[in-house]
């Protein structure tokens, strides 16, 4: 598809985002891009992932000269950014001015808190780890990815292949879960989209510093208040803590209070159609399902991709009165 697909804007209440700078069809990618910055989760993290590519290890991992905190899993990435940031700190700031403790790896954890910015690059989804134990690896801020605004009904999703080989594996690729209208803002969910509307709230306000007022959110502030049994979530977007033992998870709560008042009408419940279509029902994953990109013709591809799991799934089997809880991977 020719042309820059997004372009920057101000928004009035939502600072500068991404705007559909012409029609997107569905799956298309409208934006893939390296990272400004990328760092490690958490100090925990380092012996699992090659602390330049953050791939998993394969084999046996080289301890970093300087730190040994740090590893890698070729004499490339040995030799690449981790070993040339002791080098720069050390060339730059003379070892009697660096305060007591200092290290590239703290630095780095301190980084990991700047919570708004910055994109989780996920372990692998294994479908025996539960979505609240499944951690991220490294975090990462993107040049135009870290524009993208929050809606609750996202229009696009990212994905991330850190373990695929070859150059670009912490690329960020953003698609568009349906078409997308010349002029309309590209949002992401910054979590998982099941999370119940208190729980969306909650941590927007908390940790993005502003009350979500989208199409969504209006609806749901009507519905009886949630129960307050768990503050679940599965955050994969706009990072997520890991120091804290996790405490997030899937939740599945489809959300409206059955009985005592809740309704299922499609008046009550309008966005209905967005779970069924968009919300992987794979395992306990509630990734998104985003279309593959549209064929050489043009033509949808009418199979979709999970952001989490990898599921594929076929358009006719989203539809089938099941919601199609097989899938082409199987
Ligand atoms: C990843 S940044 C997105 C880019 C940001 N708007 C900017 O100007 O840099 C996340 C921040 O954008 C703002 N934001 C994101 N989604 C929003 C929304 N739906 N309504 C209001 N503000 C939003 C919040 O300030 C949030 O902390």
């Amino acid at each position: 598809m020719a042309g820059d697909a997004l372009r920057a804007a101000d928004l009035p209440g939502r600072g500068r985002g991404l705007l559909a700078a012409r029609n997107i069809r569905e799956g298309e990618v409208i934006l893939t891009e390296q990272p400004l910055l990328l760092y490690p989760a958490s100090l925990a993290s380092l012996p699992s992932f090659c602390s330049a590519c953050f791939r998993s290890f394969s084999s046996a991992a080289s301890p970093c000269p300087s730190c040994r905190a740090a590893g890698f899993c070729s004499p490339s990435c040995a030799a690449a950014s981790h070993p040339r940031l002791h080098a720069m700190v050390a060339a730059l700031v003379p070892p009697q001015m660096l305060p007591p403790g200092f290290s590239p790896d703290l630095t780095a954890a301190f980084l990991s808190k700047d919570r708004t910015n910055s994109f989780s690059i996920m372990e692998p989804y294994r479908p025996e780890v539960p979505q609240p134990l499944r951690k991220a690896r490294a975090y990462a801020v993107y040049p135009r990815a870290s524009l993208l605004n929050h809606d609750c009904l996202p229009n696009a999703c990212h994905f991330d292949y850190a373990d695929r080989p070859g150059p670009g594996n912490t690329d960020i690729v953003v698609r568009a879960l349906h078409d997308i209208t010349e002029g309309r803002e590209v949002c992401l969910s910054y979590f998982a989209a099941n999370w119940q509307y208190k729980d969306r709230q909650q941590r927007l306000l908390e940790d993005y510093g502003f009350r979500c007022e989208c199409e969504r959110c209006q609806v749901e502030s009507k519905w009886k208040q949630d129960d307050d049994s768990d503050g679940g979530d599965g955050d994969d977007t706009m990072e997520e803590e890991e120091e804290d033992g996790g405490g997030e998870g899937g939740d599945d709560g489809m959300e409206q209070e059955e009985g005592d008042g809740g309704s299922d009408s499609d008046d009550d419940f309008p966005h209905s159609y967005f779970f069924v279509r968009y919300l992987c029902n794979h395992g306990e994953c509630y990734g998104m399902l985003a279309p593959l990109p549209p064929l050489p013709n043009g033509e949808p591809s009418h199979v979709f991709e999970c952001n989490v799991c990898g599921n594929l799934k076929n358009e006719d089997e989203i539809n089938a009165p099941d919601g199609g809880d097989s899938s082409m991977a199987d």
